[in-house]
């Protein structure tokens, strides 16, 4: 396998091949079964806090398309639910599938979404780069939100207007002035649990803290993010039509809600 990728060649059933951790025992994402989860009274409120100028640029990299912030200091950080601390916001990143009847990685009793949206932090109280904490128990917590086919999202349409330009893999755009928290829903109800990275290396470095209420998405907007190019420049073109990791083993983990 040359590069990993979401092709019957490189796809998710090989990637234990080079990344054995993908045999792990807190590997993501979970299929969450709601009548097993365990609410803790000890769990916060979620406490996002963004500047919107801490966004610098949309891109193409080949397995999503994601805004990555300026992280050189504490400007964007999450903190409060099941966090100690506050983790830095380093990027926000997609998931999607070949139809809209699947899309998401985590699902709820066996229910996939059309969508997911993950928000990417580091706890940079702790660890001095975002590689650093990636290697850590600790080091990252991924807020997850569904994306539920239905309307269209006027918020996602700042995102998903851009694709275009950032049609082929390594393209990228400046894109500021932009708020994470407006993709968020209404409600800041979640579950928790401790997993992994959902792509090579699937590091076992991730807190998910996975929103109960979906965002609604509509078929025209996902159908912009599969025009998205998993090849470069001067390759022959191929469609980034899916890159979701399916379900994993819990292996006796618990997922906690609030
Ligand atoms: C992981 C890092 C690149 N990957 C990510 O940043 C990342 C973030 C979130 C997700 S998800 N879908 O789980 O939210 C997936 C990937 C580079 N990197 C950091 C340490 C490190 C070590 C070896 C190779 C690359 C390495
Ligand atoms: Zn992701």
């Amino acid at each position: 396998m040359l590069h990993w990728g979401y092709e019957e060649d490189n796809g998710p059933s090989r990637w234990k091949e080079i990344f054995p951790i993908a045999n792990g025992d807190r590997q993501s994402p979970i299929d969450i079964q709601t009548q097993q989860t365990k609410y803790d009274p000890a769990l916060r409120p979620l406490y996002p806090n963004y500047d919107p100028t801490s966004a610098k640029v949309i891109l193409n990299n080949g397995h999503s398309t994601s805004v990555e912030f300026d992280d050189t200091e504490n400007k964007s950080v999450l903190r409060g639910g099941p966090l100690t601390g506050s983790y830095r916001l380093r990027q926000v990143h997609f998931h999607w599938g070949p139809s809209d009847d699947l899309g998401s990685e985590h699902a709820v009793d066996g229910t996939k979404f059309a969508g997911e949206l993950h928000v990417v932090h580091w706890n940079a109280d702790k660890y001095s780069t975002f590689v650093e904490a990636a290697r850590q128990p600790d080091g990252l917590a991924v807020l997850a939100v569904f994306l539920k086919l239905g309307e269209c999202n006027s918020q996602l349409k700042t995102i998903t207007d851009h694709l275009d330009t950032i049609k082929v893999k390594g393209k990228q755009r400046r894109f500021t002035n932009f708020d994470p928290s407006c993709l968020l829903p209404h409600s800041l109800d979640y579950w928790t649990y401790l997993g992994s990275l959902t792509v090579p290396p699937l590091l076992e470095s991730v807190i998910w803290i996975v929103l109960r209420e979906p965002i609604n998405v509509c078929s025209e907007q996902l159908a912009k993010f599969r025009n998205l190019l998993c090849t470069g420049e001067g390759e022959a073109a191929f469609c980034l039509l899916k890159n979701f990791r399916p379900p994993q083993p819990l292996r006796g983990r618990e997922v906690r809600r609030n």
